[in-house]
């Protein structure tokens, strides 16, 4: 562990012109100055030599229980969701507890060094032994000076569809689960998919827990979970505290029933995770073309006032078999996906990334001001613009006043051509 750090001189903020000097202390931010002119950086100072602070990234979405198995026992070919569920579905009978506490650490570990200090983890909890869930509350200590880390009790076959489902949601609440997921559109029925979400927010309710629903993960317009998830957010008013993850199938909605949709979600305040890599891949797969790109509605979203953030889903699992642990990445793609090239989207769209999956976690003292955990990245480029052109890995990423990862900026130079 390295020596804590004092201050970052020479740092750019968002939104806000010149450098500023952002001291701290005993692990918190204890003061933000702008400087008249650029300072020289003491040994306990960390210099961000004009490049942009942010708060750590947030990954709001992976599921690190199936982290680095893809191709185990065999592929997935088709590419689809439904094929990705069954190669897990083989792949889950050979979990142990090391197994799983080796393949979250390693994938933990690269998030880290991407600057991602805050992460949210689907667990599956249909197995009757529960293997998964168990380690994974184990890495959540292990980890914990490096990421903050919510595990998702996630019923991947289903809660009415799968035996003992309603059971094993509960006691993976008692082993130690943060957050109650569901997967409406995979429940056998309708009418499963429907009670599936109430049960579940009955559940969250009871414990006090946050939720986390995968949701219309499918390309099918006739998939409309999203709306019987926001009107009980709303009626038990709990919309701040619930998110829905992909809704793809609003994708594929007519516009008419999106626009009657948008009312009761803004009234119902989710949070929504949009997964662009992932979706991209997994959906589309029964179209001719033109093939659809299965992403939910995000620029719409976001003018409706509501908080999107992107997540990764996968590091090279049965449904995905890439993923390096970078956001810019994600971003990149979902910022193209998504026709959010027009300069006023760019200069906000590492909220996507930060601020909207702090949102979507419920962080308390999350971001870079007085008083709050002395937790930020430095990034590549002075402007929002110039690190999603730079795409390259953070700068530094600081925890509680100590570096946890630096490095220098990657230059392009070529030999001879000057
Ligand atoms: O995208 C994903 C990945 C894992 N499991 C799912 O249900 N969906």
């Amino acid at each position: 562990m390295t020596l804590p750090l004092t201050a970052i001189v020479n740092a750019r903020l968002a939104g806000r012109p010149g450098l500023y000097r952002v001291a701290m202390a005993d692990g918190r931010f204890t003061a933000i100055d702008a400087q008249a002119a650029s300072q020289s950086a003491a040994a306990d100072e960390l210099d961000a030599g004009g490049n942009l602070l942010l708060p750590p990234f947030v990954e709001p979405h992976i599921h690190l229980d199936a982290a680095l198995t893809a191709g185990e026992p065999r592929w997935n070919q088709s590419g689809t969701l439904f094929e990705g569920i069954e190669c897990w579905g083989e792949r889950k009978a050979m979990l142990s507890r090391d197994d799983v506490v080796s393949r979250a650490e390693q994938t933990l570990k690269l998030f880290a060094a991407h600057g991602i200090q805050y992460v949210r983890t689907h667990v599956d909890v249909t197995d009757p032994q529960l293997t998964a869930l168990r380690a994974m509350v184990e890495v959540r200590e292990r980890v914990r000076e490096f990421v903050d880390l919510q595990i998702v009790a996630f019923p991947q076959e289903g809660i009415l569809s799968f035996p003992g489902g309603k059971e094993l949601m509960t006691e993976a609440v008692a082993i130690g689960a943060d957050v109650i997921g569901g997967i409406p559109h995979f429940e056998f029925t309708r009418d499963y998919g429907v009670e599936s979400v109430k049960w579940l927010m009955d559940l969250a309710e009871r414990h006090d827990c946050l939720v986390d629903v995968h949701c219309d993960e499918i390309d099918d317009p006739q998939s409309r979970f999203l709306e019987v998830l926001a009107a009980e957010a709303l009626s038990r008013d709990y919309g701040s505290r619930v998110t829905a993850s992909h809704t793809c199938a609003m994708h594929s909605y007519e516009d008419a029933y999106c626009s009657r949709l948008f009312r009761l979600l803004g009234k119902s305040g989710l949070n929504f995770v949009a997964l662009p890599t992932e979706n991209l891949h997994l959906q589309g797969r029964f179209d001719g073309y033109p093939k659809r790109r299965g992403i939910t509605r995000v620029p719409e979203l976001l003018d409706a006032g509501l908080k999107v953030c992107f997540g990764q889903d996968s590091i090279r699992d049965p449904w995905y078999p890439m993923g390096n642990g970078n956001l810019l990445r994600t971003l990149d793609v979902g910022l193209h996906a998504c026709h959010m090239l027009g300069m006023e989207r760019i200069e906000t769209a590492l909220e996507i990334v930060t601020d909207n999956g702090a949102a979507a976690l419920n962080l308390n003292s999350y971001g870079i001001a007085v008083g709050n955990p002395a937790r930020c990245m430095v990034v590549n480029g002075a402007t929002p613009y110039e690190v999603l052109l730079n795409q390259s890995p953070v700068l530094a990423s600081i925890r509680d006043g100590r570096c946890l990862v630096q490095r220098e900026a990657p230059v392009h130079e070529v030999a001879g051509w000057s």
